[in-house]
């Protein structure tokens, strides 16, 4: 019911628009006592009064950030099914095959929309297969998308498939949103997402489409599918590739300064092979043939391990995506525990892609600054529950000689006097700068180069203060200006590549494409809504 416009005003509050509508939600925000309950709070306040939830967001990065993304989004997934409130994606579900461009098109903004986060639920952080509440995710995503570079909210879609789930407790949760069912086998899964893709590309003929916390297998398989046919990449392996290249390049600077030893000495362990760690591995290979090295030296820098241990090309049954980096020179029975392999390999980095929580024991630690001046240690799993080894065990086992970043956020640590800093390693730094760049070019498809030319940006962007500060990434506060500098580089490597249908641009200088990328950036108004009446 609408009221009459004088009685409707007589409902608001006489002073309400002369108050701090701003510090209103930030005091009610810090009186939650659970992160789960700010998250709530949050997407409330984003339903009631988008530009005020941005505004909020701009403001202060890095107490919103982890609310609405990593740590407490993996609570927010978990409990989807029991937090929900409203409508907030789109939802594709398996029992929409044979129609799904209808549903598609049932998006409300249609053909305005210009970036998607996909999910189907299956791997949501590490917390493994959520189903229908791992659209938290996506949505957290696209709140990056807006935030750190600027894409309007309009145009952005969070989409969960709904695949069904093999998670026995969700199925018997009579609060469960999702489809009640187990996963299709193969031939089915193929087939929907061949009708989703060819659907999400007539309906909406401008998105790109960034894959999310598929499945091994999946993210894999889709990637290749898709990735020449489409306008889409996966965060997964190549955000992730992308920005643990970025800050290993700034790591391995300091490392080298440190004990000089160069670039192409660096051994580095990959503890987890899966999406992730297998992106990773394979980023940094290909930066080093850059560098001039063979494919064969490149590869031979790398050692992954898995549950099992060591991976080696003797192994019995080795998944496909494990094989290029399983290691052909080692003799000898399988090395199993992390010690033993740290101890084998002797590496100058170690990283975290495996879930497994504290993985990275005090003796590893050690181990790690027995034989590095300045080890380089990345836990990167997420969220914080699930992160390889906390911040502050690893300042103190290292004397405060690592060279550290988690995917989930430490806050600075003081040790001995001096406060330490810590990097946080996760693609929201990334794929920001690379949707923006790739939207504005109008690339037909994301190239391993502006993949690359993304991680080169990002590394270059570390400012005067940052790298007296020993940082190897930004600091979040300046994520706007990054992520256009990382456009830039993406949409000149999409040129290169000639799959930029935006010509304007070739004819611009860095410095007037860098302005004209900022000018296109959103910005929240200050025109807060009314309260509903
Ligand atoms: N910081 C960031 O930006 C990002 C972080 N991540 C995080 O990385 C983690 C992994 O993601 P993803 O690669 O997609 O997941 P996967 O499930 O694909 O891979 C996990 C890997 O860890 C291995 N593993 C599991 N248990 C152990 C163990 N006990 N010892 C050694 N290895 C083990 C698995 O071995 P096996 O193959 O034998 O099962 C597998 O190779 C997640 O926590 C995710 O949140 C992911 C993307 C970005
Ligand atoms: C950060 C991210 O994409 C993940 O943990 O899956
Ligand atoms: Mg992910």
């Amino acid at each position: 019911m609408s009221l009459p416009m004088p009685l409707a005003a007589a409902r608001i509050p006489p002073y309400f628009l002369n108050t701090d509508h701003r510090q209103r939600s930030l005091t009610q925000l810090r009186s939650k006592h659970t992160g789960l309950e700010q998250y709530i709070y949050l997407n409330g306040l984003k339903e009631r009064d988008p530009n005020l939830f941005y505004e909020i967001l701009l403001g202060n990065m890095l107490e919103i950030i982890p609310i609405l993304y990593t740590p407490t989004v993996g609570d927010a997934c978990s409990n989807y099914s029991h937090i929900w409130r409203r409508p907030e994606g789109l939802y594709v579900t398996i029992e929409n095959k044979g129609h799904i461009r209808q549903v598609l098109r049932s998006w409300p903004t249609g053909a305005a929309a210009r970036i998607a986060v996909v999910t189907d639920g299956s791997r949501i952080l590490g917390l493994g297969d959520l189903g229908a509440n791992g659209l938290p995710i996506a949505i957290g995503k696209l709140d990056l998308y807006i935030g750190g570079a600027g894409i309007k909210p309009t145009t952005t879609v969070p989409i969960c498939l709904d695949l069904g789930t093999n998670t026995e407790k969700f199925i018997n949760d009579p609060l469960y949103l999702g489809v009640r069912r187990k996963r299709p086998d193969t031939a089915e899964m193929d087939e929907f997402m061949n009708e989703f893709m060819e659907g999400m590309k007539e309906v909406f003929p401008q998105l790109l489409v960034q894959f999310e916390d598929f499945s091994t297998d999946n993210a894999f398989r889709y990637l290749e599918m898709f990735r020449n046919k489409y306008r889409c990449f996966n965060d997964d392996i190549q955000g992730t590739g992308s920005v643990v290249l970025s800050g290993f390049l700034n790591a391995a600077r300091l490392a080298s300064s440190a004990a000089g030893t160069p670039l192409h000495d660096q051994r580095i362990l990959f503890f987890g092979a899966g999406s992730a760690g297998i992106g990773v591995a394979k980023q940094l290979t290909s930066f080093f043939t850059l560098l001039g090295m063979s494919e064969e030296e490149a590869r031979s820098r790398i050692y992954t391990v898995d549950s099992k241990g060591l991976i080696t090309a003797d192994r019995k049954g080795l998944q496909e995506h494990k094989k290029y980096f399983a290691r052909t020179d080692y003799q000898g029975p399988p090395l199993t525990s992390l010690i033993d392999i740290i101890d084998y390999v002797k590496p100058t980095a170690l990283l975290g892609l495996s879930t497994i929580h504290k993985a990275f024991t005090e003796d590893v630690v050690r181990m790690m600054a027995s034989f590095n001046t300045r080890p380089i240690i990345f836990p990167l799993s997420n969220p914080v529950s699930l992160c390889e080894l906390d911040y502050t065990d690893a300042i103190h086992w290292t004397n405060g000689s690592v060279v550290f970043a988690s995917g989930s956020p430490y806050k600075p640590h003081e040790f001995e006097g001096k406060v330490y800093e810590p990097g946080q390693g996760n693609n929201m730094y990334i794929f920001p700068g690379i949707g923006m760049g790739a939207i504005l070019s109008k690339a037909r498809h994301v190239t391993d180069s502006m993949v690359e030319q993304a991680s080169i940006a990002l590394a270059g962007s570390l400012s005067a203060d940052e790298t007296s500060s020993e940082l190897i990434y930004p600091r979040l506060t300046r994520i706007r200006d990054i992520s256009a500098q990382i456009a830039l580089a993406v949409i000149r490597a999409a040129q290169k590549d000639n799959v930029d249908e935006n010509s304007l641009f070739r004819n611009l200088s860095d410095d007037a494409l860098l302005e004209y990328i900022k000018a296109k950036q959103w910005q929240p108004t200050n025109a807060h809504s009314l309260p509903r009446l």
